[in-house]
């Protein structure tokens, strides 16, 4: 299978649960919930996106012929020196891309694979850990997985419902943009302690 990834990149996890991780970033491109172009952002399914996942233009993006070769550049990016092997993949919607060939490979060598996913498409099977994201007016049909981790505020979610799904730990994170709310957000945390703040340290340490 051909992989078409937007960008390749070490950094530290800034979000949800395992924040502060050395992590290799892999991003898929394109996303089944928004073109990624600004002129279709009003109308999209999901309009708060903070994320470029066009094209594979980015830092080490490109098409991959098979997994040995995206695993291969992964590992590089991670290099030989710790331990603690962490790739997190993400987009885009990664579950249009994710298949059992790429996470058999980067389980060979030795990585945990953990995923950012919108919820949309059923997890791929074989993922160590899974973050979910929900976006008001979708069908979530990924109820069960590692980290819940709302962007909040988003009209037209029933917390009392997300508090029913099957997740280990649950994240409430400030919308970064115009209609973002960290007020907000901190509300969720004091008054419905299951719910605790997820920031995105990434964007405050200045790291991608
Ligand atoms: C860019 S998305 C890619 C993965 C997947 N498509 C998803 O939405 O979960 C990665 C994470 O960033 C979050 N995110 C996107 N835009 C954001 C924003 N403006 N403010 C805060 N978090 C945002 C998403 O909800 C998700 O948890
Ligand atoms: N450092 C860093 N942490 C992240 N956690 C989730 C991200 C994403 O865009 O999926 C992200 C990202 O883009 N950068
Ligand atoms: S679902 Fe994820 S990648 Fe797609 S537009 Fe929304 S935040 Fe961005
Ligand atoms: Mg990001």
């Amino acid at each position: 299978m051909t992989y078409a990834i937007k960008e390749c990149f070490l950094t530290l996890q800034g979000e949800g649960v395992q924040s502060g991780a050395r992590a290799v970033f892999l991003r898929f491109a394109g996303c089944n919930l928004w073109s990624g172009r600004e002129a279709d952002r009003a109308t999209a399914q999901c309009r708060f996106c903070d994320t470029d996942f066009v094209g594979t233009d980015g830092v080490n993006g490109g098409k991959f012929a098979d997994a040995e070769a995206l695993a291969d550049l992964v590992e590089r990016l991670w290099g030989e020196g710790p331990e603690q092997r962490l790739v997190v993949v993400t987009g885009g919607e990664p579950m249009l891309q994710l298949d059992a060939a790429l996470i058999d490979a980067l389980h060979r060598r030795r990585f945990r694979v953990a995923a950012e996913s919108n919820g949309t498409l059923a997890a791929t099977p074989g993922i160590d850990w899974l973050c979910i994201s929900p976006k008001a007016g979708t069908q979530v049909v990924q109820r069960s997985g590692d980290e819940l981790k709302l962007v909040w505020p988003q009209a037209g979610i029933d917390l009392a419902e997300l508090e029913g799904w099957d997740f280990r730990h649950l994240l409430i994170q400030p919308m970064d943009g115009p209609e973002g709310s960290v007020a907000e957000a901190i509300a969720v945390a004091m008054d419905r302690p299951r719910w605790r703040l997820s920031l995105q340290t990434h964007k405050m340490v200045g790291l991608a």
